[in-house]
């Protein structure tokens, strides 16, 4: 796409209010194309910049000190940006540059990406890699790193109460849309580019859903049964509620709880479409809710999918790796080991709880998982492998499901299976 001062104008707007960091990237992107009314062309030029830009933040700012200026403005990350990282030649952005820019920016295109720190080559913050040394060796940070700079692709669940997967992966197909099933999600298609699919007509009534590969697997790890009594406790929008339904195949009671009236309000349109009934929204004050007391010992199958860092989502949200702190990830960790006591108390014995982040770090994964486990003699870890197994997926886990981008293709989750073996 030719540059132009209009264009750049476009995207340093934008870039400024993004590295604010004060509100979520995609946020930053829908407000800036309500306020300004552009083009086709320029909306895809300021979201791919502005995603990328924060994708390589970290390398960007190395390079901004390569000139006797030092400073990382929007103006000068964008344009770093697009030397490296955007495919634009030198003579591309001419006619764009101040005096010494281009001399600058030769610099830029040069530097040796293997010769920084780690922290620059992952493009993860220092704090991130800190928190992984002690669990990941240096080549796997990296790898995931490198991986998390990729953009993510478009995974959609078929909702088998309506459709079935190769009747919807022949439709996508025969549109001409790159589109294979998943490697392990029965239910999953993968989409190579990303079509905007809000207004197709099969999503329109309700026989897809996207949500990414590793998201379905959690639901598999849960396996609810036709007539359960479950509860999805940190439901949010219902990505894995519709799901669970499926699964019961409309049967038995699923209860989706949340604290956040507007994410249940979101669940409302989906479960519309999805055809389900057996799905019952419910605001809970917090995890102690008398909701919980009402129901303890009485539910077959709790789905946990803990608030958390969404570390592992970085493929999607890269700025979620400066918008959240050591201090955040801390104050998560209080809450993860709340909900999952509190939510513990609803299953019956013989139950399964599944714990589940879109998180990387151990503290929000295995670490909350050992200190619930220290505390719960009743409650036994039943190893994640073992139930991949019994669902015929094959994937090869062991006590825990621990996906990442760089080995599975999916964003970044973790599940433990928990079952209640005593009383
Ligand atoms: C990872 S998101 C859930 C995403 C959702 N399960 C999905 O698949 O789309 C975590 C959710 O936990 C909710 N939450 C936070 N604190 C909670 C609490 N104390 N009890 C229940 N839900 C809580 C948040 O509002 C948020 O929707």
């Amino acid at each position: 796409m030719l540059l132009t001062e209009y264009r750049l104008d476009l995207v340093v707007q934008a870039l400024r209010s993004a590295l604010k960091m004060e509100h979520p990237a995609d946020a930053v992107l829908r407000h800036f194309f309500q306020a300004e009314r552009i083009g086709s062309n320029e909306r895809a030029l300021v979201a791919e910049t502005l995603f990328g830009v924060l994708r390589h933040r970290l390398l960007l700012e190395h390079s901004c000190t390569l000139d006797d200026k030092g400073q990382a403005t929007a103006r000068r990350m964008a344009l770093a940006y697009w030397v490296r990282f955007g495919g634009y030649n030198l003579r591309e952005l001419e006619p764009l540059l101040k005096a010494k820019e281009a001399e600058w920016l030769g610099k830029v295109k040069g530097v040796a990406g293997e010769a920084l720190p780690l922290s620059i080559q992952a493009e993860l913050p220092d704090w991130i890699v800190d928190k992984l040394r002690p669990h990941h060796s240096e080549a796997d940070i990296l790898a995931l790193g490198l991986a998390m700079q990729q953009p993510a692709p478009l995974d959609l669940r078929v909702n088998t109460m309506l459709a079935n997967r190769n009747e919807v992966l022949q439709a996508l197909q025969s549109e001409g849309l790159n589109a294979q099933a998943t490697p392990w999600s029965p239910v999953g298609i993968r989409l190579k580019d990303k079509p905007a699919l809000n207004r197709h007509a099969l999503f329109l009534t309700g026989k897809f859903e996207v949500q990414d590969e590793g998201s379905q697997l959690l639901g598999l790890l849960l396996a609810p049964k036709r007539n359960d009594m479950v509860v999805d406790f940190c439901a949010g929008a219902g990505g894995k509620t519709l799901m669970l339904g499926a699964l019961m195949n409309s049967q038995g009671r699923l209860y989706a709880w949340d604290i956040s009236e507007k994410r249940l309000a979101n669940l409302k349109p989906r479960l519309k479409r999805s055809g389900l009934s057996n799905v019952q929204p419910q605001l809970i004050a917090h995890e102690n809710d008398s909701k919980v007391k009402r129901l303890a010992g009485k539910i077959d199958r709790v789905l946990v999918d803990a608030p958390c860092s969404g570390l592992g989502t970085l493929r999607r949200n890269p700025d979620l790796k400066f918008r959240q702190s050591a201090q955040s990830v801390a104050e998560l960790n209080e809450k993860q080991a709340a909900i999952l006591s509190s939510a513990a108390r609803l299953l019956k014995q013989g139950g399964r709880l599944v714990y589940a982040t879109c998180s990387v770090l151990h503290e929000e994964n295995q670490a909350i998982v050992e200190a619930f486990l220290a505390t719960h003699p009743s409650f036994t870890l039943v190893p994640a492998g073992e139930v991949l197994r019994q669902q015929h997926i094959d994937l090869a886990m062991g006590d825990y499901l621990q996906l990442t981008p760089q080995l599975h293709g999916t964003d970044g989750f973790f599940a433990a299976v928990l079952e209640r073996t005593g009383t």
